[in-house]
C-alpha cells in the first residue's frame, strides 16, 4: 500500500518532470540542434553568412543596423538600398550573392543570382510555398490570398483573376476617375502652396479599392483603413523582434493586446459590410453584384463545395484586398510623383504624352493602354522604388536548387530591392532614373530574363491587382499632369522606409515635409490672356484731373527734376572740351544737345525723355525678363542643371566675357523661351495713320492695329500642342526654325524699323547675371512662390518670384563636370564617392599631372609623386612626423 501511495504521489511529479524534459528536449532541439545542423549543412555547400547566435540569430545586429540607417535621413539619391536593406546590402559585399543569416532560429537564405531566384518562384511542384505568416502580420492579412496555400488558394485566385480581368477593369475606369477628380477637387485649395502626395495618395487608392471592389466609399471603410493603419505601424515597430516561445503565450505585451483589439475589430467592421451587401440583395441569390465582394458573397453562397467559400474566408480576403490594393499603388503614386517633381524634363514629356492623348478630357481604357512614355516611367519608379522589397518563400522539404541541397523548413529571401539596383545587371547608371531604359518594353530592358524586374512578383504567385494597380496610377497621374505642374519643395526630406511597403518615412504619421511638392496651376495663361488681350487703354486728354492724375503728374515733374539734376552734374564736368561728354548714352546726348548743326539738335527736354525712356525700358523690362527665367529655372531644374554645365563648360569659374557669352547656346534657347512664354511687352498698338488696306482688309484712318504678343507666343497653331509648356528645346536651332521661318510668330522685341534698340543690352545684361547666379547657386522655387503673372505695363510676376538659394560650394551630393582645358573635371560632394575615391587602394584615383608651375615650385616630392616613389618618401615623412617624433620637437 505504502509502496502504492508513494509512486501515487511521485508519478504526477515524475509525469510533470517528463513533461518539462520533453519540452526542454523539443525548445533545445528547436532553437540550438536543428539551426546548428542546418548551419553545418549550408556551410559544407560553400555558402557562407552569419553563425547562428543562440535564440536570437542575427536579428539583433539587423535590428541595430535599421535603427541606425533610418535614424537620419539621406541625400536625394536613389541609392536606397543600403538604407531600406542595411543587413542584405553588407552582407552581400561581404559573402557573395547567396548567403544566409538568420531570423531567431530559422535560417534565411538571401538568393540573388537571378537564375535562382526564377526557379524558385517559377516553381510548379511546390516545393517552395509562401512562408508562414506568424504573429502581427498574420493578424492583418488573415489566411487570405497573400499567404494562404493549395486548394484554398486556387480558389480564391480564381475569384480574383474573374473580379480583375480586363473587362472588369474597364468597367472600373468611371470609378477612379471620379476618386481622382475628388482629390484634385480638394488641390484646388492647394493651389501654389505645398502638398504633402502621401497621405492625398492613400485617401485616393483607398477611395478606389472601397469603390471597385466592395461597392463602398473610403469614409464608410475609414475606421478599417485607420486600423490597417495603426496594426502596419506595430508591424514594423515588432520586426525583426524574436517571440519567445511559450513565454509570449504566457506574457502579452502592450502591442499584443492593442492588436488583438484591432484584429477584432477590423473583423467587426468587415463582417457590417458583408452585411450590408447580403442585404442589398433583397433575397435574390445572382443578385450579389459583379465587384469583388459581390463574387466573394455569391461563393459564400454557392452550395458547390467546389466553389465554397466560409465567412472567414470572405472576412481574411476582405482584409487581403484593402490592404493589398491601397498600401502598395500609394507607395507606387508617391514616389513616381516624387520623381517627376525631381525630373521635370520627365514630367513634361509625360504631360504632353498626356496631351496628346486626351487633351483636358478624362483618359479612357483605350488612351491609358497607349501611355508609352508614362509606362517608361512607372515602370523606372518600380525598378528604384519597388513597393515590395523582398520576396519570401520557404523549402518545403529537402530540395535541390542550383547546385544546392537545401534542408526543409529554411526560408529563402529574394531583395527585389538589391536585384533591381545592381549594377551588374542594370548597368553602371543603375542608381539612376532613367526611364528610356524601358523605350522598348520590359523584356527588352531585361535582356528578356524576368527574374530581374520583380515589382510585381514572379510565377503563379505573381500579384493579381497588377493592371488594376498600373490602371489607377496612370490615371490618377494623367488627371493631375493635366491640370497641375509640380516641382519639389525645397523642404522636402529624403527619408525612404519600410512599413509594409517602402514609403516616405515621415508622410504618413504627421503632416511632415516628406513626399511634399509644390503645386503651380497648369495653363497659368488662361486666366490672364483675355485680360491681357482686352487691356484698355484709358482715354487721353482729361478735363477734370482725378487723383491719380494729380498724382502722377507730380511723380513726372519728381522724375524730370531728378533727371535735369543729373544732366546738370555731367555739365559741370564738361570744360567745353568735345570729347568731355563721355562716351556714354548720357554723353552721347548731351553732345546732340551742344555740339552738332544746328539742324540736328536736341532739345534739353528731348534730353531728359530719351532717359526717363531709357531708365525704365533698360530697368523694367530686364528685371522682368531675369525674374521669369528664374522662375522657369527653379521649376524645371533639369534646365537650370543643364545651362550651369554650359556655363562651368564655357566659363568654368571665371567672370563672364563677351566671347563666352556668346557661346553659351543652352542660355540662349531658355531665354528666347522665356521671352515666348512670359513677353515682358505682352502688345503691341500701332495707329492707323491713314485709310489703308491691309490684307483683305481696308482700315479706315484715325484707328488703331493692336498686336497681341502673348497670344501670339501661345497660339498652339504656331507652337504646337505644347505651346503653354516650358520646352527650350524647340530653339535649339535657332528662331527662324522655331517659327518655321515666320518671324512675326514670335516678337518679344518686336520687328521691323522699331524693333528694340536694347535687344542685345537686355540679353546680354541677363545672360551675364544669371552665369553668375548660376556659378555660384543652385535654386528652388519657395513654397511660399505665389504664381501670379499681372500686367502692369510689363507681364510681370505680381507677388515676385520666391526661390531658395542653395550654394553650390555647401551642395553635398551635387555632381557636375566643367572643363580644365581640354580635361574634363567632376566635382564630386557626395561624402560616399568621396569616401570612395580617397580610400581605393587599387590605385585607380592616382593624384592628376602637377601643373608647371606648381611643379616648380613642390618638385617631384611627395606631394607630386606617385608609385614606389612615394611610398618610399611616404614611409620617411611619416617616420619623422609620427607621434613620438612630434612629442620631441614639441620639447
Ligand atoms: C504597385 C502596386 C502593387 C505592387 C508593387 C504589388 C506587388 C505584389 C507582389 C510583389 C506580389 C507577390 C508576392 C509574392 O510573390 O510573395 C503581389 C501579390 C499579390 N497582390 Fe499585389 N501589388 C500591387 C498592387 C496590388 C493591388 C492593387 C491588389 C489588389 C487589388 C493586389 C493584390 C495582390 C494579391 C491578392 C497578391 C497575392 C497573389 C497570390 O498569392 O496569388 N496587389 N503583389
Amino acid at each position: 500500500m505504502g509502496t502504492v501511495q508513494t509512486s501515487l504521489i511521485f508519478l504526477p511529479g515524475a509525469l510533470f518532470l517528463c513533461l518539462l524534459l520533453y519540452i526542454l528536449i523539443k525548445f533545445l532541439y528547436k532553437v540550438w540542434w536543428t539551426p546548428i545542423r542546418v548551419q553545418q549543412a549550408l556551410r559544407s555547400q560553400g555558402i557562407k553568412g552569419r553563425s547562428y547566435r543562440f535564440l536570437y540569430g542575427s536579428t539583433k545586429e539587423i535590428l541595430n543596423m535599421r535603427k541606425e540607417s533610418f535614424s537620419k535621413p539621406m541625400n536625394l539619391t536613389h541609392h536606397i538600398f543600403p538604407r531600406i536593406h542595411p543587413h542584405i546590402h553588407t552582407w552581400i559585399n561581404a559573402y557573395g550573392k547567396n548567403f544566409m543569416y538568420w531570423y531567431g532560429p530559422r535560417a534565411h537564405l538571401v538568393v540573388t543570382e537571378t537564375e535562382l531566384v526564377k526557379e524558385i518562384m517559377n516553381n510548379r511542384d511546390k516545393s517552395y510555398p509562401k512562408a508562414d505568416t506568424e504573429g502581427f502580420r498574420k493578424k492583418l492579412l488573415g489566411d487570405g490570398l497573400v499567404t494562404t496555400e493549395g486548394e484554398k488558394w486556387a480558389k480564391l485566385r480564381k475569384l480574383a483573376n474573374h473580379a480583375f480581368h480586363a473587362e472588369s477593369l474597364k468597367n472600373m475606369t468611371p470609378a477612379m476617375i471620379s476618386s481622382a477628380e475628388m482629390m484634385l477637387e480638394r488641390w484646388k485649395q492647394q493651389e501654389g502652396k505645398e502638398i504633402e502626395v502621401f497621405e492625398e495618395f492613400r485617401l485616393l487608392t483607398s477611395e478606389v479599392i472601397s469603390r471597385t471592389a466592395f461597392g463602398s466609399s473610403y469614409l464608410e471603410g475609414q475606421d478599417i483603413f485607420d486600423m490597417f493603419r495603426k496594426l502596419s505601424i506595430i508591424i514594423s515597430r515588432n520586426a525583426f523582434k524574436v517571440r519567445i516561445p511559450f513565454l509570449s503565450w504566457l506574457l502579452k505585451s502592450g502591442d499584443d493586446i492593442e492588436s488583438e483589439k484591432l484584429e477584432q475589430g477590423i473583423r467587426d467592421s468587415i463582417i457590417r459590410i458583408i452585411a450590408k451587401k447580403e442585404k442589398s440583395m433583397n433575397g435574390e441569390v445572382g443578385n450579389f453584384g459583379v465587384d469583388f465582394l459581390g463574387l466573394l458573397v455569391k461563393a459564400n453562397h454557392d452550395a458547390d463545395e467546389g466553389n465554397h467559400v466560409t465567412v472567414q474566408d470572405v472576412v481574411d480576403e476582405c482584409k487581403t484586398f484593402y490592404i493589398a490594393g491601397h498600401e502598395t499603388t500609394t507607395s507606387l503614386l508617391a514616389w513616381t510623383v516624387l520623381l517627376l517633381a525631381i525630373y521635370t524634363d520627365w514630367q513634361e514629356k509625360a504631360r504632353q504624352e498626356v496631351l496628346d492623348l486626351f487633351g483636358k478630357e478624362p483618359p479612357n481604357s483605350d488612351g491609358i493602354s497607349r501611355l508609352k512614355t508614362m509606362n517608361m516611367i512607372i515602370n523606372e519608379t518600380l525598378r528604384l522604388y519597388p513597393p515590395v522589397v523582398s520576396l519570401l518563400r520557404k523549402v518545403k522539404c529537402e530540395t535541390k536548387l542550383g547546385n544546392f541541397n537545401l534542408p526543409a523548413n529554411i526560408n529563402l529571401v529574394m531583395p527585389t530591392l538589391s536585384i533591381h539596383h545592381d549594377i551588374q545587371i542594370w548597368g553602371e547608371d543603375a542608381q539612376l532614373f532613367k526611364p528610356e531604359k524601358f523605350s522598348e518594353g520590359v523584356a527588352k530592358a531585361t535582356n528578356n530574363n524576368p527574374a530581374v524586374f520583380l515589382p510585381f512578383g514572379l510565377g503563379p504567385r505573381s500579384c493579381v491587382g497588377l493592371n488594376f494597380a498600373t490602371n489607377e496610377a496612370k490615371i490618377g497621374l494623367t488627371m493631375m499632369l493635366q491640370r497641375y505642374a509640380f516641382t519639389l519643395s525645397p523642404a522636402y526630406i529624403h527619408s525612404p522606409i519600410v512599413i509594409l511597403t517602402v514609403r516616405p518615412q515621415h508622410g504618413i504619421q504627421s503632416k511632415n515635409r516628406d513626399s511634399a511638392i509644390i503645386l503651380i496651376e497648369y495653363f497659368p495663361f488662361k486666366k490672364h490672356l483675355p485680360d491681357f488681350a482686352l487691356s484698355s487703354h484709358p482715354p487721353k486728354g482729361r478735363i477734370f484731373k482725378n487723383g491719380d492724375d494729380v498724382e502722377s503728374d507730380k511723380l513726372a515733374k519728381g522724375i524730370r527734376d531728378l533727371i535735369l539734376d543729373i544732366i546738370q552734374k555731367r555739365e559741370e564736368k564738361m570744360t567745353g572740351k568735345v570729347d568731355s561728354y563721355g562716351s556714354d548714352f548720357l554723353g552721347l546726348l548731351l553732345k546732340a544737345h551742344h555740339d552738332v548743326p544746328e539742324n540736328y539738335k536736341i532739345t534739353l527736354e528731348d534730353i531728359v525723355d530719351e532717359c526717363k525712356t531709357f531708365y525704365g525700358a533698360g530697368q523694367g523690362t530686364t528685371a522682368v525678363l531675369l525674374s521669369w527665367i528664374v522662375f522657369l529655372l527653379a521649376l524645371n531644374t533639369d534646365w537650370q542643371d543643364k545651362v550651369r554645365q554650359e556655363v562651368l563648360k564655357v566659363l568654368g569659374k571665371e567672370r563672364p566675357n563677351s566671347e563666352g557669352i556668346a557661346r553659351l547656346k543652352t542660355m540662349n534657347m531658355v531665354v528666347n523661351e522665356t521671352l515666348r512664354l512670359y513677353p515682358p511687352a505682352s502688345n503691341l498698338t500701332k495707329k492707323v495713320q491713314r485709310k489703308v488696306k491691309l490684307g483683305k482688309l481696308v482700315l479706315p484712318a484715325n484707328m488703331n492695329v493692336y498686336i497681341p504678343i502673348m497670344a501670339l507666343h501661345h497660339d498652339p497653331k504656331i507652337w504646337g500642342n505644347d505651346a503653354h509648356l516650358f520646352n527650350p528645346e524647340r530653339f535649339s536651332e535657332g528662331v527662324n526654325k522655331a517659327t518655321n521661318n515666320s518671324p512675326a510668330s514670335y516678337i518679344p522685341f518686336s520687328m521691323g524699323p522699331r524693333t528694340c534698340v536694347g535687344l542685345n543690352f537686355a540679353i546680354n545684361e541677363a545672360k551675364i547675371t544669371l552665369a553668375m547666379i548660376l556659378q555660384r547657386y543652385k535654386f528652388t522655387l519657395s513654397p511660399n512662390h505665389i504664381h501670379s503673372p499681372t500686367q502692369m505695363l510689363l507681364v510681370r510676376p505680381g507677388r515676385g518670384v520666391r526661390i531658395t538659394l542653395h550654394s553650390l560650394q555647401h551642395y553635398v551630393g551635387m555632381s557636375f563636370f566643367y572643363w580644365n582645358g581640354p580635361t574634363a573635371e567632376l566635382v564630386v560632394t557626395e561624402p560616399e564617392l568621396i569616401k570612395e575615391i580617397l580610400y581605393n587602394r587599387d590605385k585607380w584615383y592616382p593624384k592628376p599631372e602637377v601643373e608647371t608651375y606648381f611643379r616648380k615650385l613642390v618638385g617631384d616630392g611627395l606631394v607630386a609623386s606617385e608609385g614606389e616613389k612615394w611610398a618610399m618618401l611616404r614611409k620617411l615623412s611619416n617616420h619623422a612626423f609620427h607621434g613620438e617624433s612630434l612629442k620631441v620637437s614639441a620639447l
